[in-house]
Formats: C-alpha cells, sequence, structure tokens
C-alpha cells in the first residue's frame, strides 16, 4: 500500500511491497546487502576515494582517549537515529522510496542525539583541519538542524534556497534530483572570501543538489571543506559526483 510507512529491511528500493508498519531495525539484526558487517569499512565515516577518513584526522597511532569515547557514543548515536526513520513507497512519485526523517524532530531525545551525533562527526571529521566558519543549510530539511549545530559549532548559518525567496543579488544555478529540477540561490555577500564552509543536508540521493551548493558555495568565494549529511542513499552514487569529502552519519536503501 502507497504512503504508508515501512521498515528499512522489507523494502528495497524498486518492488515496494506492502506495508508491514514500523518495525524493527535492520542495524538490530544481522548484517544485509543494505547494512554491511561490521567487518566492511562503513562508509558513513569513508569519504569517496578515501578523501576523509575521520581515523586518519589524528596522527597514526595518537587517537585520544576522548576521541574513542567519541566514536562509541557516536554509534549508539547513530543506531537510535536510524531506528525513527519511516520509508514511504512511491512518495512523491512512483518509485521513489521516501525516507521520512520527521520522527528525529518529534522526540526532543532523538533531535538532541542528532545535534550531538552531528557535533562529533564534524569534530571527528573536519575539526582537525580548520575552524568551520559557515555552516550552509539547503532548503527545506537541511533548516531543521543546519542552525542548530551552526551554533554549537560556533560558526555561521547561511540558507540556500529555492528561486525567488531570498532578497537582493543572488547567485542562482539549476540542478536535478532524485526526483525533480530546480533552482539552488544563495546571497552574494552571504560568505566572506576564504571563510571555511560545510554544506550540510538530511539526505544524499543523486548528489544533485548538493553539487549544486558546492557550486554556488564556491562562486561567492567560499572555501568548501565539505559535504554533511544525515543520510546517504548510496546505491544512488551521488558522492562520486562531489569533489569535496563527504559524512553521512546513516546509511540505506542499497539495492538487494
Ligand atoms: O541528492 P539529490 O538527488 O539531489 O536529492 C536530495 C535532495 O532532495 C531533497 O530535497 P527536496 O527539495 O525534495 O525537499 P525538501 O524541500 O523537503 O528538503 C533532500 O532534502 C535533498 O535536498
Ligand atoms: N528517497 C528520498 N527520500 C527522502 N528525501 C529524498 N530526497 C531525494 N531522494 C529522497
Amino acid at each position: 500500500m502507497s504512503g504508508a510507512p515501512v521498515s528499512l529491511d522489507q523494502h528495497p528500493p524498486h518492488g515496494h511491497p506492502d506495508n508491514q508498519g514500523p518495525s524493527e531495525h535492520p542495524l538490530d539484526k544481522p548484517s544485509t546487502a543494505s547494512h554491511p558487517p561490521s567487518t566492511k569499512p562503513d562508509p558513513t565515516t569513508t569519504a569517496p576515494h578515501s578523501k576523509i577518513n575521520p581515523d586518519n584526522a589524528t596522527t597514526q597511532g595518537e587517537q585520544s582517549a576522548s576521541s574513542t569515547a567519541g566514536a562509541s557514543e557516536l554509534s549508539s548515536l547513530k543506531v537510535r537515529l536510524h531506528k525513527a526513520l519511516r520509508q514511504y513507497p512511491d512518495f512523491p512519485t512512483p518509485g521513489i522510496l521516501f525516507e521520512d526523517i520527521m520522527p528525529i524532530f518529534a522526540n526532543p531525545e532523538l533531535h538532541s542525539d542528532l545535534i550531538k551525533a552531528l557535533e562529533i562527526s564534524v569534530a571527528q571529521t573536519f575539526g582537525k583541519q580548520r575552524k568551520i566558519d559557515v555552516v550552509v543549510g539547503l532548503e527545506s530539511r537541511g533548516f531543521l538542524f543546519g542552525p542548530s549545530l551552526a551554533l554549537r559549532l560556533g560558526a555561521a548559518f547561511v540558507p540556500i534556497r529555492k528561486k525567488g525567496k531570498l532578497p537582493g543579488q543572488v547567485e542562482t544555478e539549476a540542478f536535478e534530483k532524485e526526483y525533480g529540477a530546480d533552482y539552488f540561490q544563495i546571497q552574494s555577500d552571504a560568505i566572506k572570501k576564504g571563510q571555511t564552509v560545510i554544506v550540510v543536508d538530511d539526505i544524499m540521493a543523486t548528489g544533485g543538489s548538493a553539487v549544486c551548493a558546492g557550486s554556488l558555495v564556491r562562486k561567492i568565494g567560499g572555501d568548501l571543506m565539505g559535504f554533511v549529511f544525515l543520510m546517504e542513499l548510496t546505491f544512488l552514487n551521488g558522492r562520486d559526483k562531489l569533489d569535496a569529502p563527504v559524512y553521512t552519519l546513516l546509511t540505506g536503501q542499497e539495492e538487494k
């Protein structure tokens, strides 16, 4: 049945069986094609072509006790967050398996878990390089946590919006995403030349939105440090299109 939530493990991206209702999350079960065993490298912490691996952030053999504690806290946060996601077949168009992140924000504890997980991840992934000056969030779900993350990092928050929403001088670029096409805009003076920037969004699917956002950031002078996503639909290989380091908290929807 279309329009009702289903669990990750029962629903490959094509085929869409009937709704079984929310159920136990596959992270709690033996590994499957969509959830590789722990012996495999975790794609959420390994960037394309090894561009970023948080374990490399410290000198080899020097990982501190605090970063080890951070890693273990991060894995339990990831499990809780992944469990909260719901999937809706054939939304917004037939053939799309929609990942609904809203249950995270409906629960204050999960909401707090998310911001904590992102803060730890960004510190592990980018913190050893340079301070992040600006968090750029993509309309609209990137606005749900971008500003909170920016506050935690002591960074500015800058929105990239769909066409026609931002006043003043703007830069505009077209993009295609998993289920449509659109235009993104950024205010031309939103980032000072050379400021370090991370782009954050909820989902990376084809990577079309993120490529466009990265290009706009660079166009107005930002130093793009990388991309941070709550979730990556790995079977769409979106990260291959991105030419800056990528960090994703959760993965799913890999073809079985
Ligand atoms: O990797 P891609 O294929 O580009 O797809 C990812 C984008 O698609 C969604 O945005 P959308 O504009 O659909 O929705 P929103 O306004 O609810 O965030 C999602 O929030 C990402 O921004
Ligand atoms: N499958 C999907 N679920 C939720 N948001 C998306 N944005 C692009 N593809 C998506």
